[in-house]
Parts: C-alpha cells; sequence; structure tokens
C-alpha cells in the first residue's frame, strides 16, 4: 500500500501521452504472450482453449482502446463562465480538468481474471492511478502472469502491486485498508459485504445477474435457439452475462424447445484442452450447488429435457422445461450449464417475472417488431437490454452496468476512466467583468 501510495505521486506527474505510450507496450508484449497465459487460463480456471487465447487477446485490445481514450477524454476539461448563473457578472472563469484518485484497488473475479483486471488497470493507470491487484485464487497464476507484461514494458516499480490470497483471509485487510481510494469489484455477493465495510471511497461494483431472455411469438426461433445456446451454456453459464432464465410464449415454446435440444446434443462435453463446449465448472461447491438447483426443480417436477449427468466437476448442458416460480432455479443464478424455461401466457407475465428478480444486470428480448421491443427493453428492471442478441458485456467500450443487486456504477473504458478520476476546479477571479469583443 505505501509503495502504492508513493509511485502515484510519480505516476500522476508523467505526462498522459507517456502514459497511453506505456500502456500500448504493454497491451503488444501481452498479445504476444497470449499463448503462455491462455495455457494459464485452461489449466486454472478450465476455460475452453480458443476462449481463453480470446480473453488475452481482448485483453491487449482493451488496454489499447484504453489508452487512446483517455488521451482523448483526459486531455479535454471545461471553460465556464460566471455570467450564465443568474446575479453574476463575467468576473470568474472556472477551468475544470480531470484529477486522479490516488490507490484503485481492483479485484476481478475467477471467471475472466485476466481480461475484468485489465478492465479495472487500464483505466487506474491512464487516469494517474496506481493499483493494487486482488486476483481471484484460481486465475492468480493467470493474472500474475499479466501483471508482469505491464511490468516488462516499463511501468515504474510499485505502480502496479498484484497480492495474492483467499479472499476470505486478506480481503477485509485490503478493501478497509486507509490507503486506498477506489476500489472497482466483480464477483458475486461479496461485492455488497464490500460496499458496506468500505470507507468513503467511489466504489464500482459489477455483481451478479439472473439474466432473462423474453421470447416473443414472432421471434426467428433459430435465431433464439443459437443465441441461447451461446448465452446459457458458453463457457459452462459461468458468466455474469450468460441467459439465466428463459422466458417464452406458450404459443412457440414447444418449438423452441425442440431447436434448443437439437442444438444442446451436439455440445462437446469434456476437458478444455480440446476446446470442449462444455467444461468442469470451477470448484467442486460450485457443482454441488448447480446440484442442489437442479434437485430442488426435479422434486418440484420440472420437464427434464436431457438426462441430469455429472462427474466430478464437469456437468452435462441441461435446458429445464416447465420450471415454475416456487422452484430455486427460477431465481437464483447457477453459474453452471443448467437452464431454466418457463412459459408465460403475455409479455407482462415475462416483464413481471424479469422484474421480480433481486438481480438487474441484463435481458434480451427476441421479435421481429421493433416498437414492441423497445417498450419491453424500456420496462425491464436492467442495467442493459440486448434486442435480438444474446446478453454481453462486450464490445468492452460498451456501458455495462447492473441495477439493484448487480452493482454499483457503471463500466466500459470510458465510464470507468472517468470514475477513476475527480474532477478538479481552478477558478481565476477578474477584479471586473470581462465580456469577450465587448
Ligand atoms: N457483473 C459482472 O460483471 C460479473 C459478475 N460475476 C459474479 O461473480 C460471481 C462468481 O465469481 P466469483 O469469483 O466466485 O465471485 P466472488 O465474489 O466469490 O469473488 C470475486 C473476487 O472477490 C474476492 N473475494 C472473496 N472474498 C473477499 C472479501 N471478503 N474481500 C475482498 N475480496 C474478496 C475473490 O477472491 P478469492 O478468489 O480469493 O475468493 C475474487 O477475487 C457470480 O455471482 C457472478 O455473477 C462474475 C463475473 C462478472
Ligand atoms: O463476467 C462476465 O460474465 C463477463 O463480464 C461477461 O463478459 P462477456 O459478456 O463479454 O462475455
Amino acid at each position: 500500500m505505501e509503495s502504492a501510495k508513493s509511485a502515484q505521486k510519480a505516476w500522476a506527474k508523467t505526462p498522459l501521452w507517456k502514459r497511453a505510450e506505456l500502456l500500448h507496450k504493454a497491451a503488444a508484449i501481452l498479445k504476444e504472450h497470449k499463448a503462455p497465459i491462455a495455457q494459464c487460463l485452461i489449466k486454472e480456471i478450465a476455460k475452453p482453449a480458443k476462449d481463453s487465447v480470446t480473453e488475452v487477446v481482448r485483453s491487449g485490445d482493451l488496454i489499447s482502446y484504453t489508452a487512446e481514450e483517455g488521451v482523448r477524454i483526459l486531455g479535454e476539461g471545461k471553460f465556464l463562465v460566471s455570467d450564465s448563473f443568474p446575479g453574476n457578472d463575467r468576473t470568474k472563469y472556472c477551468l475544470t480538468s480531470k484529477i486522479p484518485l490516488g490507490v484503485v484497488l481492483a479485484i476481478p473475479p475467477f471467471n475472466y481474471p485476466v481480461n475484468l483486471a485489465v478492465s479495472k488497470i487500464g483505466p487506474a493507470l491512464i487516469a494517474g492511478n496506481s493499483l493494487v491487484l486482488k486476483p481471484p485464487t484460481q486465475g492468480a497464476v493467470s493474472c500474475l502472469h499479466m501483471v508482469h507484461c505491464f511490468h516488462l514494458a516499463g511501468f515504474p516499480k510499485g505502480l502496479i502491486s498484484c497480492v495474492t490470497g483467499k479472499g476470505s483471509e486478506i480481503g477485509d485487510f485490503l478493501t478497509m485498508h486507509p490507503g486506498v481510494n477506489c476500489i472497482s469489484f466483480t464477483g458475486g455477493d461479496t461485492g455488497i459485504a464490500i460496499s458496506k465495510k468500505a470507507g468513503m471511497i467511489p466504489l464500482q461494483m459489477e455483481l451478479g445477474g439472473k439474466d432473462a431472455c423474453i421470447v416473443l411469438e414472432d421471434a426467428d426461433l433459430d435465431l433464439v435457439a443459437a443465441n441461447i445456446i451461446k448465452g446459457g451454456f458458453s463457457y459452462s453459464g459461468q458468466r455474469c452475462t450468460a441467459i439465466k432464465v428463459v422466458l417464452v410464449m406458450e404459443s412457440v415454446a414447444d418449438a423452441l424447445v425442440e431447436k434448443v435440444k437439437a442444438r444442446v446434443a451436439k455440445l462437446r462435453v469434456g476437458p478444455p484442452e480440446n476446446d470442449c463446449d462444455i467444461t468442469p465448472v470451477v470448484t467442486e461447491s460450485s457443482a454441488n450447488f448447480i446440484e442442489g438447483l437442479v434437485l430442488d426443480a426435479k422434486e418440484k417436477g420440472a420437464t427434464f429435457c436431457q438426462q441430469y449427468k455429472r462427474e466430478g466437476n464437469l456437468i452435462w448442458p441441461l435446458l429445464l422445461d416447465n420450471v415454475r416460480p416456487d422452484m430455486r432455479i427460477a431465481w437464483e443464478e447457477p453459474f453452471g450449464p443448467i437452464l431454466p424455461l418457463i412459459r408465460i401466457n403475455s409479455v407482462e407475465e415475462g416483464i413481471y417475472h424479469c422484474n421480480a428478480s433481486n438481480f438487474g444486470l441484463q435481458g434480451c428480448v427476441f421479435t421481429k417488431d421493433i416498437n414492441k421491443a423497445v417498450l419491453i427493453s424500456d420496462a425491464m428492471e436492467t442495467g442493459t437490454v440486448q434486442i435480438n442478441s444474446a446478453p454481453a458485456r462486450g464490445p468492452d467500450h460498451f456501458p455495462f452496468q447492473g441495477l439493484k443487486e448487480s452493482g454499483i456504477g457503471s463500466q466500459g473504458i470510458t465510464n470507468s476512466i472517468n470514475m477513476m478520476t475527480k474532477v478538479k476546479t481552478t477558478v481565476i477571479n477578474l477584479p471586473s467583468p470581462s465580456y469577450t469583443m465587448g
């Protein structure tokens, strides 16, 4: 913490173009090392091989974009004059600029240890902050290698520290440390606890979700089925933006279920090294939790579209039809390859279910009627609604935010840079009013 504090003082005096230059360099080095870092992701978090490489490349692109965006938005300030406010002459010139906050504590989750770390590191650094990264325990090795790329790029010593250790053991020390000036956290309920313990500092919290997929009668069902597979099952459902409940109009439900079943049958289940679609979930406790949801749904009469199968942490993809609101899976986030489908008789019923959730991250609606889609999007209490596509955080410069228990603040490159700065103003007071050309 001390070295982060002193390194930040010097870093804030480093010209913006130089900060950007170093970030571009780090991005290039990270991309050069995409293969070994992807190997770490495969081994640590069982991310399929191709997705692991994509995560590293996407992270390099994110860093470069952050450098470019930072140069633009941090290079600009505001100039205000006083006579626009009643009762004032033009005697005050107000200059505003964005200044760093100090030490940013970044805590990413296991599922995107590299990408969700750089989405915090990049904005923090370009804005002149220093960084303490607490990587997820599963994903820590990938994070250490990623941070090493920043060190190879020549960032000053002490500016970026990576502090490994279990969150349950070292978390409170870090999040309650008086030297921390901002916390950017992505993860589960832990974020709610952190926001209660943290001091009076800006918080960026991206937490869980129960993203609903509303399907209307006129939807292109092949498109919906393809998006349900991508949205519900990629990385075995371990994405905050995964489709976590399908709300489909009864009249097209049978047809949709058949199409999804056909695609589920084609998913390859197995080790991440073989680039299988469905790989083992991250821990045994996670697999046990998922199984608990499945057994609850079975007991309460859900229709199993596939046989439930589990070997260790590997769970076969499962679509549960005829899910009802009394089942846990209707509300809880499995973070696994299990997808509930609820049949609805009206759009209002779908919106009601979506809004009754304590989460409000993203949602999606499928229809050919753009006017209806916009009305539904407005009615859904979520940070983002995707029309005719599955929820997604990317592209990484899009704003990304959750309502209710899904988070505080907004991510995305521009919003994160702004969030990691404070506005500073300097007011020039003139002895007498001065009007241009006056
Ligand atoms: N909205 C979003 O953008 C995203 C949300 N998520 C959500 O995250 C959850 C799954 O990710 P998971 O990694 O298991 O989430 P956790 O909340 O368990 O962990 C997230 C991070 O917090 C750390 N942590 C744990 N306890 C503490 C503590 N007391 N103080 C400080 N840090 C702590 C973890 O470290 P350690 O690993 O050592 O425990 C990890 O680095 C899901 O609910 C998912 O929806 C995930 C990705 C994106
Ligand atoms: O943690 C997650 O689930 C990610 O933020 C999802 O990112 P993506 O939607 O771009 O895959």
